[in-house]
């Protein structure tokens, strides 16, 4: 599938089961969680556009690629899309940081918007959304629509664990954007969460159940 990235890094395998087990306490869960997001951080800015500087060393002068381009923006769908936002500024600490507020109501599990507050200008920014599951896809694809509407264009998801079926519906609403998942899990169960997944993200990142 065109645009989709399965990561296969045997450090984000690693470190997504530890997250899997429901022993794994908050603090853990939330240290892990930023560590994968720097390790899938890393595979998906592997494009980012370069850019040659003049770089004085103590030998010489020299031309030297830097990134180029309007500083990128990460943009976490809350709650738990938060947990990944400290993984990508460690990775690139200029990056703007805009949010958006959904969250899936519990028996039709249809995203509710409740906050939405992208840097401006948006249009010439790689935009990175952040979100550790994806599971019907209703949320990232109302997050991308929010996106686009504000006039985002160049936009990469990222997604720890992902449902086949939110995977397929993200990419059929927006087959331009790119999506990265660290683990492509097996299934939704009746309550739409992800099988074998690692429960509620935002719960465990927060420690709120
Ligand atoms: O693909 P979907 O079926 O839309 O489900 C995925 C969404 O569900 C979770 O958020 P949740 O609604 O639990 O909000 P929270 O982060 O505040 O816990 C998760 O972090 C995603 O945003
Ligand atoms: O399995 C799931 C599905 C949606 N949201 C979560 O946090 N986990
Ligand atoms: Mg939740």
């Amino acid at each position: 599938m065109e645009n989709v990235f399965i990561m296969d890094h045997p450090l984000i395998q690693h470190k997504i089961s530890i997250i899997r087990n429901k022993n794994t306490g908050t603090n853990e869960f939330r240290k892990l969680i930023e560590e994968i997001a720097i390790l899938m951080g890393y595979e998906a800015l592997r494009d980012l556009p370069l850019e040659d500087v003049t770089v004085e060393t103590p030998i010489e002068t020299c031309q030297s690629p830097m990134i180029s381009g309007k500083k990128l923006a990460v943009v976490p769908v809350l709650r738990a899309g938060l947990g990944m936002v400290n993984g990508i500024t460690t990775l690139v600490p200029s990056a703007k940081i805009g949010h958006i507020g959904l969250y899936r109501d519990p028996v039709t599990h249809e995203p509710h918007e409740y906050y939405c507050k992208l840097p401006d200008p948006i249009e010439q920014r790689q935009i990175v959304l952040v979100d550790p599951m994806l599971a019907t896809g209703g949320s990232a694809v109302a997050a991308v629509d929010f996106i686009k509407q504000h006039g985002g264009k160049n936009i990469k998801c990222m997604f720890i664990i992902a449902a086949p079926e939110g995977m397929e519906r993200l990419h059929k609403a927006h087959p331009d954007v790119q999506i990265y998942i660290g683990h492509l899990d097996r299934e939704l169960n009746e309550n739409a969460y992800i099988c074998p997944g690692l429960g509620d993200a935002g719960d465990r990142i927060f420690g709120t159940k």
